[in-house]
């Protein structure tokens, strides 16, 4: 059973793992892929925007709902402990999945750089902000993150990992790199269209949501320590919002 586990959280991560590298064609907009920020199933704009607000609601609830305490006790009583965090990447992955199928593009431009260096300089945020993404996940615990790090415990049989707060590097600038990263992906775009920019509005207030959320647990995790942090670290930008 506990290899089985294994196989399981194996399974998962590499579903999360695809789904987080679509999201890079995804928002660049690679041709040949089947579905893009601008290439999708078509509908008046109106429809359109009702639509991806709907699907960008749906990812935050089930990502935000699925991190909390409670839900976490509720779903161990159908699903072993182990693998608790890899059904949330799991579920991620598929509400990810959806949203790139059922993504209605609103071409309209916004802006459009026409300068070749500016456009250069867009795309180096874009991938500078994954960057910062990918490197956090293993500043803060990548295997824990995506759920390895518990089913390679159970099958050791070492006791539970109890949480650390931690703060290396980046997150000696900001107390939520990762999210920062996403928010400069998501806004660095050369061809601004109205559909991209509805992706980046609705997940910039989502992940502002999150944050509220995932600071409260954490107040009630570290105590003190955290709150001493949030008064000297910023939240997304360095220096800005210290709480
Ligand atoms: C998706 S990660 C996001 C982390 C952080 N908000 C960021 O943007 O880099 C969420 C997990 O990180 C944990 N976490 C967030 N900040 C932390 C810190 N400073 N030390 C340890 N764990 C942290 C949370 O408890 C949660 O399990």
């Amino acid at each position: 059973m506990r290899s089985f586990y294994i196989l399981v959280a194996l399974g998962c991560y590499a579903a999360f793992f695809v789904a987080f590298v679509y999201l890079v064609g995804f928002l660049a907009g690679i041709p040949d892929l089947p579905t893009h920020i601008d290439k999708g199933m078509v509908a008046d704009p109106t429809i359109a925007a009702i639509w991806n607000i709907g699907l960008i609601t749906l990812f935050g609830i089930q990502h935000s709902v699925m991190a909390r305490k409670g839900f976490k006790t509720a779903l161990t009583r159908i699903v072993p402990q182990p693998l608790e965090r890899s059904i949330y990447c799991l579920a991620s992955a598929i509400m990810l999945a959806l949203l790139y199928l059922v993504w209605h593009p609103i071409p309209t431009v916004v802006w459009d750089i026409t300068n070749p260096l500016g456009r250069n300089l867009v795309w180096a945020f874009f991938l500078a902000g994954f960057g910062i993404v990918f490197i956090s996940t293993w500043l803060i615990n990548h295997f824990e993150l995506f759920g390895l790090a518990q089913v390679w415990r159970n099958w050791r049989g070492t006791p539970a990992h109890t949480p650390v707060m931690r703060m290396p590097f980046f997150y000696k600038l900001v107390r939520h790199p990762i999210y920062t990263g996403f928010l400069i992906a998501f806004w660095s775009a050369p061809t601004m269209t109205v559909g991209h920019l509805l992706f980046a509005v609705g997940m910039t207030v989502y992940i502002f949501i999150g944050i509220h959320y995932e600071e409260r647990d954490l107040v009630g995790l570290f105590g003190k320590d955290y709150e001493a942090y949030r008064k000297t670290v910023g939240k997304v930008i360095p220096g800005l919002g210290r709480a």
